[in-house]
């Protein structure tokens, strides 16, 4: 569950007066998130979703996730919009955090998704990211090559305590994806975090994509690899080849991938993989105990990233020829 910040429903009552979204008749916190606290809001208008922005979350960011929301739906992509207060502004402040009204999106995330729902997710990214062009407000990808040295720094001592020999293996990951991070390719605003529990699905219908506080700006097919990651393995850790090509085929129908992106998707799902592993063991060996979030497992991506290294061409993936 994430709700890391309570609130009170008078001071929900009293932060509503800001807006004209009608009267308060009911909420409730969401169960399910990791980053921020989310809370589904009743009134006698249209359900709202009320964030309240937490730790990873830096306050300067919030006008380019909240300008990208807008920026997308107004490309016609399927995404949640904020709220203007009274006042214009996007953002206000609740219980000591920053806070925001967005807009509520139809819909339920896949518990057991299938190929032609990867084709779709596909599609969508892609469509994001011709989308995402013209958006002015530029932000670097914190959670990148020196991002992950900067975490990794902070969990590296105790890594052995998950894994014996963690240590070390994740050390020469890093230098490996240093020395062969690739540089040129298109670039421009992704995701970055396009799971499963972000895309929401009207019966086999993709309804739109939510959660975009960790997009940025980054190479598009750093986005392609993190799908892949997300949305083509198994259970059992067995990568699905048949999702793998739904997904491309899914992407190249409206955004093909150049020879270029093609060649680097391996060092990228390697990145791609280490960048989730060492999110989730930063977070493994930092929860408090009887924190009111569910922990995810690291070792998950530290098998994809091992799945990754034996990986020699794009075809493994299951791009057609
Ligand atoms: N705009 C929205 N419309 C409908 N449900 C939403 C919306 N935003 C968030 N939710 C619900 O809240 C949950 C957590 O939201 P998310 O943005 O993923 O949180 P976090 O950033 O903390 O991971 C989602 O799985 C969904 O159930
Ligand atoms: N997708 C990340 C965690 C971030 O969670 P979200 O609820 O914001 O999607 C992971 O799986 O490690």
């Amino acid at each position: 569950m994430a709700v890391y910040t309570d609130i009170t429903e008078d001071d929900l009552k009293r932060f509503l007066t800001e807006y004209d979204v009608g009267e308060l008749t009911s909420y409730k916190g969401i169960a399910e998130g990791v980053e921020n606290s989310n809370f589904l809001l009743h009134t006698t208008r249209d359900p709202l979703i009320l964030t309240l922005y937490e730790k990873r979350v830096e306050k300067a960011d919030l006008p380019f996730f909240l300008g990208l929301m807008q920026h997308l739906s107004a490309k016609g992509l399927s995404c949640p919009l904020p709220l203007p207060r009274r006042d214009g502004q996007l953002l206000g402040e609740l219980s000591g955090r920053p806070a925001a009204l967005i807009s509520f999106l139809e819909g339920m995330w896949l518990r057991k998704p299938e190929a032609r729902h990867c084709r779709e997710v596909g599609r969508a990214l892609a469509e994001m990211h011709l989308a995402g062009e013209g958006f002015e407000i530029v932000r670097p990808n914190a959670l990148s090559l020196e991002g992950w040295k900067t975490l990794w720094a902070k969990s590296a001592d105790r890594a052995d305590e998950v894994e014996t020999g963690l240590q070390d293996e994740v050390t020469a990951e890093l230098e490996y994806l240093e020395a062969h991070w690739p540089k040129d390719l298109p670039a421009g605003v992704i995701h970055a975090d396009l799971f499963q529990d972000n895309v929401f699905f009207l019966g086999d219908n993709l309804s739109g994509l939510i959660d975009f506080y960790f997009a940025c700006n980054d190479l598009l097919a750093y986005d392609v690899a993190i799908c892949l990651n997300a949305w083509c393995f198994e259970k059992d850790g067995s990568y699905n080849v048949t999702k793998g090509s739904a997904m491309l085929d899914g992407y190249a129908s409206v955004r093909p991938l150049s020879p270029d992106e093609v060649a680097a998707l391996p060092v990228l799902a390697r990145g791609s993989a280490l960048r989730f592993f060492l999110t989730r063991l930063y977070d493994w060996l930092t929860t408090p105990a009887g924190a009111l979030v569910v922990k995810k497992d690291p070792l998950e991506y530290l098998r994809k990233l091992r799945f990754h290294r034996q990986v020699r061409s794009a075809t493994e993936y299951g791009l057609s020829a």
